[in-house]
């Protein structure tokens, strides 16, 4: 069995690429990579704005002037002031090149059509210069950029309604098992909800993955090695979750050397996770996470999202992850690598009580993972831990 370490390295090196590139409207773009830098074509801002509600004026060191008229956003007028002038103008209406000062309304006294400045005036205060943002032909957002709401906003900002995007994986979910029952229908004594296939997909979903089918597979060798083999072309990933361990009826692994994958690990030294198994065939890059929804969802985090994220050309490919001090104390259970369900709570992180893989109900309460190396002895409230975030948690 190999570490954990080992494990990421040998999924990023062997794990496939995409390198497809398709051109979608910003507004699909959500949680795409960038497959090119984004450039500007304009200065942003476009004009010298005003950052405030008051009056624009060329300053002569006189603090009173007389008004000859305004200036509202979105107006499309430049004035000429001469000495001694002023306009009132609006926050973001564009500022006369005749002006390098505005004062806010709340610092001047009106009377009549004269102003008087009750304060100091200081060259281009309150006004926002042009391109102060981004000039045009600079970069907006860098190639690999994984794409949010803010990041549209930016881009909208500057006019853009078009992106060059990685064109997402298609993923398959095959789940294995003859104990496994689709919600909807009532249980008999030893069968139980398939629940894996619901909780990949819908993760997928909110990371933005939308192209994945489930599939479900009863536990038979034939029937296994058939579907696999069926499935493996249609698919950049593959993730099979259950029937990955040593059992008499765990077919996977076996399955899957017979349809040819080439095997790069089989077994970490890992808890939970202990089984499992990434492989590739062609274009196709294969998992077998094990069965225990915890577990599968652990692995999927610290496996699959990576490999994800690579396969788009993304900048950052791992869960961020923080150092804590631990709000409580741990005993640690065997020498394997572990991820703790965890949860943050203020500056600190709280392990959680109910770690078994199999454990549904307490990875729903956590929002991090702890990680301990290998041979790790106990740890005491306060210790540092690594604490990997997860995303929309
Ligand atoms: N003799 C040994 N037994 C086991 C070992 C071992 O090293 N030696 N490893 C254990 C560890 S660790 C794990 S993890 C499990 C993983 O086993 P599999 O990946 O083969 O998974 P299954 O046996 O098929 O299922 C495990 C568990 O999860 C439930 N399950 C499976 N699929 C689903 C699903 N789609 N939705 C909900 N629940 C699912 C299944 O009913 C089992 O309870 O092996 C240990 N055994
Ligand atoms: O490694 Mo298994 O995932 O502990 O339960």
């Amino acid at each position: 069995m190999i570490d954990t370490a080992t494990a990421l390295e040998l999924v990023l090196l062997h794990g496939s690429k995409q390198t497809e590139i398709i051109e979608i409207s910003l507004k699909d773009a959500l949680d795409h990579v960038l497959a090119e830098d984004v450039i500007s074509r304009i200065d942003l801002p476009p004009f010298r704005q005003s950052a405030m509600d008051g009056y624009a004026l060329s300053n002569t060191n006189s603090l009173t002037y007389s008004l000859i008229g305004e200036i509202q956003a979105g107006d499309s007028v430049n004035p000429n002031l001469k000495i001694g002038e002023a306009v009132r103008i609006f926050t973001g209406a564009p500022v006369p090149d005749t002006a390098n000062v505005v004062v806010m309304q709340e610092k001047v006294v009106i009377s009549g059509d004269t102003i008087l400045v009750n304060g100091s005036l200081v060259s281009d205060m309150n006004i926002r210069t042009k391109g102060e943002q981004i000039k045009i032909g600079d970069i907006a957002l860098n190639k690999g950029t994984i794409v949010k709401g803010v990041h549209i906003g930016f881009l909208a900002s500057l006019g853009v309604v078009k992106v060059r995007v990685y064109k997402k994986p298609s993923i398959a979910i095959v789940v294995t098992g003859n104990e496994l029952v689709r919600p909807g229908s009532v249980l008999s004594y030893g069968e139980i909800y398939e629940s894996n296939g619901a909780m990949l997909t819908s993760v997928l979903e909110e990371l933005g993955y939308n192209r994945t089918t489930v599939i479900a597979i009863k536990d038979d060798l034939n029937k296994t090695i058939k579907t696999l083999k069926d499935t493996i072309n249609d698919y950049d990933i593959m993730i099979v979750t259950g029937g990955v361990s040593v059992g008499d009826y765990d077919f996977v692994g076996k399955a899957l050397e017979v349809i040819g994958v080439q095997k790069i690990f089989h077994g970490v030294k890992q808890k939970p996770g202990k089984p499992l198994f990434f492989g590739k065939k062609e274009r196709t890059s294969i998992f077998g996470l094990p069965g225990n929804p915890a577990a599968a969802l652990t692995c999927f985090y610290i496996y699959v999202y990576p490999l994800l994220k690579k396969y788009e050309g993304a900048q950052q490919v791992n869960l961020t992850s923080v150092t804590l001090p631990l709000l409580n104390d741990y005993t640690v259970l065997g020498s394997r690598a572990q991820f703790l369900k965890a949860r943050l709570q203020g500056s600190g992180v709280e392990v959680l009580t109910g770690q078994s893989s199999a454990m549904v109900k307490s990875i729903v309460e956590a929002n991090v993972l702890v990680f301990l190396p290998e041979h790790s002895s106990n740890k005491k409230k306060g210790e540092n831990v690594k604490t990997i975030l997860l995303p929309n948690k």
